[in-house]
């Protein structure tokens, strides 16, 4: 067996929402912090993103992160989150996927009942606070960086629904957020494909008429996920959400070929985006819970902590917390005469 590449991974899911974590095989990657080393993953390394999100070794549904020496003094690790067709800044799901495998496999060590520490993400510093028992993380509590609402109630022309009312707001990642009653669209998992259909005419329409860039970091720019929401369904829910994420271009003019995946938990940073959408119209304040559901039940638990300001934008800051676990551990390997060096897609399933 020769081989080009052989890089070692942990299989973890959050409520659902798989999130392969790289715990070896990478090269160095230089950067004054996690962000320029995405950034340098991003021009020069790009085509591990493509392997392990691709078939064979991926799918439409997987996120994947890489495992980095942190560049800021204070925090325990640092990690890179790829996904189908971006480096998110932040991800809820992905954050609670490395704390889980950092702990449960000894990267870092586990303290009985709770181990606190701190990550690096491209989009900052992320807080933790992991409850332990019997060697198993339980719960991942996380403070989030802060939140905030840039557009509320504002109008998108969008192909084929005509004019959308929209929010737009950032949780770690910019989303567009729209009521799905208001568009007549079932939230129901089984309506996934129109689910994503409505999510990508609006994503794509709201980013051309709506651009946004983050105050504190403008190559941080958006939006580039959909947040569909609607009432709560479940016993002790707030909430309920489909998460819309791209996975390949959309074409307006063929909005029925649209190509995207649902987040199959109530996603972080989309929950802490529709968070500060409520604390901007003074339905949920410091202090308060949100329960979000995502399409298979499961929740996150978000919390507002404190308020702030980012850039001109009053911000909340927000905790997120749900639950991790490792369901494998791989060694992905590549053949230099694989003619697929960087995976392939089929168009019956991307
Ligand atoms: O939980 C999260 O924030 C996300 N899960 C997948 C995309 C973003």
């Amino acid at each position: 067996m020769r081989l080009s590449r052989m890089i070692t991974a942990v299989e973890a899911h959050a409520e659902g929402e798989p999130g392969r974590v790289i715990t070896g095989g990478l090269p160095h990657m230089p950067g004054n912090s996690v962000f320029e080393k995405m950034q340098w993953m991003q021009e020069n390394l790009d085509e591990v993103r493509l392997l392990m999100l691709r078939e064979p070794r991926g799918n439409p549904g997987l996120c994947c992160n890489a495992l980095v020496p942190p560049c800021d003094p204070s925090a325990d690790a640092g990690f890179i989150i790829m996904e189908q067709t971006e480096y998110p800044p932040m991800s809820g799901s992905n954050t609670i996927c490395v704390v889980t495998v950092l702990l449960e496999t000894g990267i870092l060590p586990m303290v009985e009942p709770v181990t606190e520490l701190t990550l690096e993400a491209p989009a900052g510093l992320i807080r933790v606070r992991a409850e332990c028992s019997d060697g198993k993380v339980t719960r991942v509590e996380f403070r989030n960086v802060p939140a905030f609402a840039v557009h509320l109630d504002a109008p998108v022309e969008v192909a084929g629904l005509g004019t959308v009312t929209v929010d737009v707001a950032w949780g770690g990642m910019f989303f567009v957020l729209a009521e799905a009653e208001k568009l007549g669209v079932s939230l129901d998992a089984g309506n996934g494909a129109e689910i994503v259909r409505v999510s990508e005419a609006i994503r794509h329409a709201t980013a051309e008429q709506l651009p946004v860039s983050h105050p504190d970091n403008p190559a941080i720019t958006g939006p580039t996920i959909t947040n569909l929401w609607g009432a709560p369904v479940g016993e002790g829910t707030h909430g309920r959400g489909a998460i819309t994420l791209s996975t390949g271009p959309f074409d307006p003019a063929r909005p029925q070929d649209a190509s995207g995946i649902l987040d199959r938990s109530p996603c972080g940073t989309g929950t802490c985006a529709k968070m500060a959408v409520l604390h901007a119209r003074g339905l949920l304040g410091v202090g308060e819970n949100y329960v979000n559901a995502g399409p298979l039940g499961t929740t996150f638990t978000g919390r507002i902590v404190e308020t702030t300001t980012v850039g001109p934008y009053p911000a909340i800051v927000p905790t997120l917390s749900g639950q991790g676990w490792i369901h494998g551990t791989a060694n992905w390997t590549l053949d230099p005469t694989d003619p697929f060096p960087s995976g392939y897609t089929v168009g019956d399933m991307w």
